[in-house]
């Protein structure tokens, strides 16, 4: 409906067209020919009837042979949000999926992760990651990056000159008994989470932030975790960590912080949990473990292909949400091979469906709700749902235009097909051909203007 208020600002521009997106009460609202305004801020001005153009182009003064016309068999949705990546792992996506997580992080991860001191190396990992996720219509991505100031801060510039949403973290470890190069201490990890913050923060990017990252409990120090999140709390500043992944490793924090109720306790005495928090996996939590997160306002990102891949578990979505925690999802590139939303949405179903073959009584998550884990989901999980994840006035315009028809695209359409079965066939066979335009706070970042 349009902002009742009426402009404040100019029009951008105006679409015509299917929108499709996610509410709170519903995970797939389908608005057909409708018109959508963009300001010159970025934001969604009005969303209103086509019928009604006339009147919109009047109240916010543009003109209506500007509008600008979807064809046939394209649609816009919100842009999707990655919850959890691994910018460095990029550059092994692919490979190295024959083992489970610690032997994974001790043979493959940690020894590629050390090579990031390499400005030069950075600067083509990190410019690769950022245009392939673009381009598979991640408009929104939560980085870990490594434990290098100068190359998570070279990601924050890449992600920033793409025009790509993103919170960087610099990763933080003062324990590594495998790969003894690639750890800091105690005190280089605070100093250098300090400076990485302060420069971040001072070069005023629009959309790129800090979130602090204590890579896991296995990696860090009561000392640190406990340090990092008052360093958090006092720059009001995102968190992101690993819980309960794999059972393993949970094993291991038990002994290792024998005086913590929980994995999920441990993590909240050090002040990690609070409603800017994100926690990758949680395959292992239990009811008490989720109601802290409930209570805390901490999100999960749910990460299928990486726990898959690397043998991890099972995520019980349903679970997760029937305790009101937030979540979203991640393609936790490279645990997880694939860098596309697109994958993550087509592996959370699978998992889902594999709950059900285990439990016929299970209630499979459909196409609709995977859609809002993917965009709102994705964004509450962030806390950046104020400003993105769905087409709500006010919000920004990170939007995908989708045309399931693309020429030399991976989608054969028999007839025309309603905007639901495309939405589907789009989620579940689309790939980067079919996404055709990507928006991010209005402005047009795909296809790209600079290489
Ligand atoms: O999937 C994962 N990827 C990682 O890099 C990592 N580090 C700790 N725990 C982790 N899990
Ligand atoms: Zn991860």
């Amino acid at each position: 409906m349009a902002n009742s208020k009426g402009p404040t600002t100019k029009i951008n521009y105006v679409y015509r067209g299917t929108f499709i997106h996610s509410t709170q009460q519903t995970p797939l609202q389908i608005l057909e020919d409708e018109l959508l305004g963009v300001d010159t801020d970025g934001k969604i001005a009005f969303i209103g009837k086509a019928a009604e153009l006339d009147c919109l182009s009047q109240t916010f003064g543009f003109c209506p042979s500007e509008v600008i016309q979807l064809a046939q068999h394209e649609f816009f949705m919100p842009g999707l949000v990655d919850t959890h990546i691994h910018a460095p792992q990029y550059s092994y996506a692919g490979t190295a999926l024959d083992l489970p997580l610690l032997e994974w992080l001790n043979k493959y991860t940690f020894p590629v992760e050390s090579r990031f001191k390499d400005l030069e190396f950075a600067q083509q990992v990190y410019s690769q990651v950022v245009k392939r996720t673009l381009r598979n219509g991640t408009t929104t991505a939560c980085y870990f990056a490594t434990i290098h100031t100068d190359a998570s801060l070279l990601l924050a510039q890449i992600a920033n000159d793409f025009g790509q949403r993103a919170l960087v973290g610099k990763v933080c470890m003062d324990m590594n008994n495998s790969v003894k190069h690639y750890k800091e201490t105690y005190q280089e990890s605070l100093d250098e989470t300090s400076r990485f913050i302060a420069e971040l923060l001072n070069k005023k990017y629009p959309l790129v932030r800090p979130v602090v990252t204590p890579r896991f409990a296995l990696s860090c120090t009561g000392a640190l975790m406990g340090q990092l999140g008052a360093i958090a709390k006092n720059n009001n500043l995102h968190i992101q960590s690993h819980i309960s992944e794999n059972l393993e490793e949970v094993k291991l924090v038990k002994e290792l912080f024998p005086e913590s109720k929980s994995y999920t306790d441990l993590y909240h005495k050090h002040n990690l949990l609070t409603d800017k928090t994100v926690m990758a996996h949680g395959c292992y939590l239990s009811d008490e473990e989720l109601a802290l997160f409930r209570e805390t306002g901490a999100s999960l990102s749910h990460c299928p292909n990486s726990n898959i891949s690397l043998y991890s578990g099972m995520l019980d979505v349903r679970n997760v949400l029937k305790h009101s925690v937030k979540l979203g999802l991640g393609t936790d590139v490279a645990g997880g091979y694939s860098a596309s939303m697109l994958d993550a949405v087509r592996r959370a179903r699978d998992t889902s469906k594999v709950l059900t073959i285990q439990d016929p009584k299970y209630d499979t998550l459909t196409f609709e709700e995977v859609f809002r884990l993917a965009t709102l989901g994705g964004s509450q999980a962030l806390s950046l749902d104020d400003r993105t994840g769905n087409f709500e006035v006010g919000k920004d315009f990170d939007a995908l235009r989708v045309n399931v028809a693309a020429a030399d695209g991976p989608i054969d359409l028999i007839k025309i097909e309603e905007p639901k079965i495309i939405l589907e066939k789009f989620l579940n066979l689309g790939d980067d051909r079919n996404i055709v335009e990507v928006f991010v706070a209005g402005r047009k970042v795909v296809p790209f203007t600079k290489e």
